[in-house]
């Protein structure tokens, strides 16, 4: 048996497809243009593709986009000046600071500096309160994803058993929430769980976050469960050429491919859908701040 394979890029294309409709209805209907800003501080290479990628997906869909990169040794005060210029801008409807930071600036206060309706990220303490307690919040882009990928493959959620591994504000934690929000069974594994092997193959869904390649074999996997992988780790691919990597998840795909009913590759799965659902939240936020209805399917 192989699982279905669930094409995060191909959905990803369809999520911003409907992102550009909503924006042309709101600046048809509305005259309004939602606008994204994204602070990326230093020359982290993978941040800079990130940004970059943002930056292009913004205007596609119809956005504007506004970019501000700033130096490593850019000072916290120079930072918050900047994010405080950015909640004040009635243009700019979302908010994103690229993570990692450097070293030397404090993450939360950063991101707790964020208006938390302009937060698209999701990361504002206000945001994640709201999300835990049931309230309409702006939610992390990357569970959104996959929160959408899961109910468009299976309909309802309810009552299936999940579970998360990996206990990451980001990812970990918001996903068991949204999981919980749709009324699964929802266990949050890590390091220290006991026996992880058994917790899985008790799952009718394994959402894999924790950062280490393929450290989900197919045996762990319930036969037919659907797997979504969220991570993105780079390995030596000697078999490819010296010096030459690539990419995998934290699950084994070519194992888990054999027992699972459907499963996200990596490349090309969850990772396309932290974009899409980052202009998907931008729309929302300015829906939001216009006092004008959300668009539907875009939001948890
Ligand atoms: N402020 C934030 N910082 C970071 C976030 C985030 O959601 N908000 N997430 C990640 C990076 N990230 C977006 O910022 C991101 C990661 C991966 C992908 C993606 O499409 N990956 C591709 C593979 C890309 C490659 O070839 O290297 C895939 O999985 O197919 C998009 C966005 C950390 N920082």
């Amino acid at each position: 048996m192989s699982a279905t394979i669930i094409d995060g890029k191909a959905f990803a294309a369809k999520v911003r497809g409907q992102v550009a409709e909503h924006v042309a209805r709101l600046k048809g209907d509305h005259g309004i243009t939602p606008g994204l800003a994204v602070v990326l501080v230093g020359e982290d290479p993978a941040s800079q593709v990130y940004v970059r990628s943002k930056g292009k997906m913004t205007v596609e869909v119809g956005m504007n986009s506004y970019e501000h990169k700033l130096s490593a040794d850019t000072s916290e005060d120079d930072l918050l000046s900047l994010i405080n210029q950015l909640n004040n801008d009635p243009g700019v409807h979302g908010i994103l600071v690229q993570l990692p930071l450097p070293k030397h600036l404090n993450e939360d206060l950063v991101i707790n500096s964020i208006d938390p309706a302009k937060d698209v990220d999701g990361f504002h303490i206000s945001n994640v309160g709201l999300l835990g307690t049931g309230q309409k919040a702006m939610v992390p882009c990357t569970p959104l994803g996959c929160l959408m990928m899961l109910r468009d493959h299976h309909g309802s959620l309810s009552g299936m058993n999940a579970v998360v591994i990996g206990r990451s504000n980001i990812v970990g934690k918001p996903m068991a929430q949204l999981l919980l929000g749709d009324s699964c069974t929802v266990t949050i594994a890590h390091s220290r769980t006991k026996d992880l092997p058994a917790v899985v193959r008790g799952a009718d869904i394994v959402v894999a976050a924790v950062g280490r390649p393929q450290m989900v074999p197919g045996d762990w996997i319930k036969p037919g469960a659907t797997v979504i992988d969220v991570g993105i780790n780079r390995i030596d691919a000697p078999e490819k050429g010296e010096g030459k990597t690539r990419l995998v998840g934290d699950v084994d795909f070519d194992s888990a491919v054999q027992v699972a009913g459907a499963i996200t590759p990596v490349p090309g799965g969850v990772g396309p859908m932290t974009i899409a659902c980052l202009l998907a939240n931008t729309v929302t936020a300015c829906c939001r701040a216009n006092g004008l209805a959300e668009p539907e399917g875009l939001t948890a």
